[in-house]
């Protein structure tokens, strides 16, 4: 993950892009080398309970999983877009680049921000306490109807997005924009980083204030381009309902679930909140807090 949003040289300077300069890109392959070692046990591992199972279909009892499937398209020779091994990897990949690191991510700034705003907390607990009640965890349903969580959410993107330079885009043609001449073939990158901080578009940029979004008809779809934590246009996030429900959800119930503080000791203004500044944004020294539970013991027996 650091090494895909590292600034290579090469990239800029294309032809001091063979010296490699800073060991970027033989780290990279490395790296590449290892994934693709672990994709193709994983697909082996596949194909082979599929041959066990008498072939082709996966398997028709057992559950097939998201592999099982592509494997299938994978052998079908009438697909418009083929389908072929190389694609079955990469995409197995892209799912698990994009679906895991993006959310957590999210909810660790997410709970960081609160824990040096407590009384964020305090109303968050209140919307909880009072919609979903204390005798049970936040359900998917739940969400329409939570939005000072919701809003807690897109305060957090705003200042955090996951990805603060987008995915590099290319100009396919010669373009004029807001006065900027950009020639065919540059490279563009879009820093929404930087828009949601912009204090043209935003009052008191740096404070983490989601009543901001009260009432307001801002959203992260791709369509208001102060606030695209996923992207717009035809390369925006293929994994955004999936995404932005797990952040939902998943921040609702650890609010829900449980009352969270700093290591004893410490001030909120003690809590480092600098950013490894890359592909994506994780933070820079991993978030330590403590948990207590808030809803009767039981529950926690049960699972969410
Ligand atoms: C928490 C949530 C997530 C955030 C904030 C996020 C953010 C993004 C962003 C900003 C992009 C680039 C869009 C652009 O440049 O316009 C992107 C692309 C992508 N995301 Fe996500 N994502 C999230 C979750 C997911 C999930 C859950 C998946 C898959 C299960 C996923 C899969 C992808 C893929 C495959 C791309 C590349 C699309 C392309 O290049 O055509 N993402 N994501």
């Amino acid at each position: 993950m650091l090494l895909n949003g590292v600034l290579d040289i090469g990239d800029s300077i294309p032809w001091l892009a063979w010296l490699d300069l800073q060991g970027y890109r033989r780290r990279m392959k490395a790296v590449a080398g290892r994934i693709d070692g672990f994709l193709e046990r994983v697909l082996d591992e596949h194909d082979l309970k599929r041959r066990g199972e008498g072939g082709g279909g996966g398997g028709g009892k057992k559950k097939k999983d998201m592999v099982d499937v592509l494997l299938e398209l994978a052998d079908d020779p009438d697909l418009e877009v083929k389908m072929d091994r190389r694609r079955v990897k990469a995409f197995t990949l892209d799912m698990i680049a994009g679906g895991t690191e993006s959310s957590a991510v999210t909810v660790e700034w997410a709970i960081s921000e609160l824990l040096k705003h407590p009384k964020i907390f305090t109303k968050a607990a209140e919307e909880l306490d009072r919609v979903v009640g204390k005798d049970r965890w936040v359900e998917e349903n739940d969400i329409p109807n939570l939005p000072y969580i919701n809003a807690i959410v897109k305060e957090t993107m705003r200042l955090h997005p996951v990805a603060p330079l987008l995915v590099p885009r290319m100009a396919r043609e010669d373009v004029e924009l807001s006065g900027y001449h950009i020639a065919k073939g540059t490279r563009v990158f879009v820093n929404v980083w930087t828009i949601g901080r912009d204090p043209n578009i935003w009052d008191a940029p740096e404070e983490f204030w989601p009543e901001r979004f009260i009432g307001k008809d801002i959203d992260v779809k791709g369509h208001d381009f102060e606030l695209l934590p996923f992207g717009a246009g035809r390369r925006m996030c293929p994994g955004y309902p999936l995404g932005i429900k797990v952040i939902q959800v998943s921040l609702a119930n650890l609010l829900h679930g449980f009352k969270w503080e700093l290591p004893s000791g410490m001030k909120r203004e003690e809590l480092n909140m600098d950013e490894i500044f890359g592909l994506s944004t994780p933070r820079k020294f991993p978030l330590v807090a403590v948990a207590h539970p808030r809803l009767p013991l039981h529950l926690y027996n049960n699972g969410v």
